[in-house]
This record gives structure tokens, sequence and C-alpha cells, in this order.
């Protein structure tokens, strides 16, 4: 695990921007083709903006880049409240991405749960067999969930499934989510945090006592990848260990 603690919201986005970069032209290189899982919340979308821009457009290989969400709000993608429609605005309608590897969390007329057996037969589809993402951009709440990972949801002690649908009855909404298992086998999970909001959270997660049904952020443990957290200077302010050496 790495922390890197930064002064500002445009010098994490600028990180990100530049890790996302070279993480798709490695994977490219190596792979033939970037597979990335995108995150939702007002974190990334100076990031998404960024690797829009004309200085960062061309330097990712869009036709091979296939696009997933972390998580999703089961809502219609033209619903404010989606994850993707923020994405859309910002970075997908920009970029030359075929529509065809954009892998929208949403369908009209399924079930949430039939939806999530459907994606996760794409995810198989796309990463084949090591299940690994080149990229999982992620946030985090004030309690400490991530993507879809509420406190005490049986999804955090899902051990089978990739994907998890359910109703989160606090938010009265169905949500969609990549579970523990799969966003672990990552190559790179890259979470970006902002505000004092989260530094109580944040603190727990890397410095408390171990109970992912608490934070489940904790679950966050990648099998062979790299975990690495963008935060600023005020999520971090609880922090006690020394991360930036
Ligand atoms: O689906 C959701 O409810 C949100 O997307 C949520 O998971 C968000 O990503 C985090 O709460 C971080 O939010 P901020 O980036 O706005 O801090």
């Amino acid at each position: 695990m790495m922390l890197k603690v930064f002064d500002n919201k445009e010098e994490i986005s600028a990180t990100a921007a530049q890790l996302f970069i070279d993480i798709a032209q490695k994977a490219v290189s190596e792979r033939g083709r970037f597979t990335v899982a995108l995150t939702g919340g007002t974190s990334p979308d100076a990031l998404y903006t960024l690797l829009s821009s004309p200085a960062f457009k061309d330097k990712v290989d869009w036709a091979h880049t296939f696009i997933f969400w972390g998580d999703e709000r089961w809502v219609p993608l033209t619903d404010d409240k989606s994850n993707a429609k923020m994405a859309h605005r910002t970075l997908l309608s920009n970029v030359p991405i075929p529509e065809s590897q954009i892998f929208y969390m949403w369908a009209d007329g399924k079930s949430p749960e039939e939806f999530a057996q459907e994606y996760e037969q794409q995810v198989r589809q796309v990463l084949g067999d090591a299940l690994s993402f080149d990229l999982v951009l992620l946030g985090m709440g004030g309690e400490g969930h991530t993507a879809s990972l509420f406190p005490y949801e049986p999804v955090l002690k899902e051990k089978d499934k990739l994907v998890y649908a359910y109703f989160l009855a606090s938010q009265d909404m169905f949500r969609v989510t990549l579970t523990a298992p799969l966003i672990n086998k990552a190559q790179n999970i890259v979470v970006m945090l902002l505000g004092e909001s989260k530094a109580a959270a944040l603190h727990e997660v890397l410095e408390g006592e171990h109970n992912p049904e608490l934070y489940p952020a904790q679950l966050l443990n990648p099998e062979n990848g790299k975990l690495l957290w963008l935060v600023d200077q005020a999520a971090a302010k609880d922090l006690k260990g020394n991360y930036n050496s």
C-alpha cells in the first residue's frame, strides 16, 4: 500500500491522470488493451475532464480501452444520480472510444440481480481467466464504504460472485457493485479522496482495528497488484503514520 498526500484536487487529479495514462500505455503495449473500472462521486470529475483535454486525450489508446464501473446506482443513465452520467459528460463523450467497449452498469427492463449476472459474464469475457483489471478507480465515503460495499451489507462477505446487486435500504435504491474479490485481482487500485469529512474513516481504515464490516474499505487488499491512496491534506489530517517517505 502507498499513500500520497496532496495540497488540492488539481494535484490529485493531475497525478491520477498521469497514472491512468502510464497504466493504459503499459497495458496496451503488453497485452494489447487497457481495462479500467471508473468510479462515481465528486472526487474523479476533474480527473475525467483532464483525461479528455487536448493535452492528455491522445495519450490513451481509446480504441483499445474497455470501460467498466466499480459500482453504480440502479438508475437510468440520464438520471443525475447515475455515476455513468458524470463520466459520460466529462470523459466518454469527448474521447474516441467505441461505444461497444463501454460497459454501463445499467439496462432498462431487467432486474438488478439478473443484470449483475450478465455484467459478470461481460467482465469474464473481457478480462479472461486472470479476471484482473489493469486499473480500478475508487472513492470512499465518509463512513468507510468504497464501490457499493456498504457497512454490514451481505455483499461484504461475498466470495464467489464478481458482480453483486442488492437493495440498499438506507438509500432506498438498488446498487450494483464489483465485489471485493474481483477488485482485489486488479493490477492497480487507486483510491482518491478529499476533504475533512473523510479524515476519521481514513484513519480507521488504514490505522484502526481490522473490522471491514464497519469500514468496508479495509477489504481493499490486492492479491498481486498495487494499492495507492491519493488524498488531500484535509482527509489525511487524522493519520498518525508517515506515508510520504
Ligand atoms: O455511489 C455512490 O454513492 C457514490 O458514488 C459514492 O460511493 C462516492 O463515490 C463516495 O461516497 C465518494 O464520494 P465523493 O467522491 O463525492 O467524496
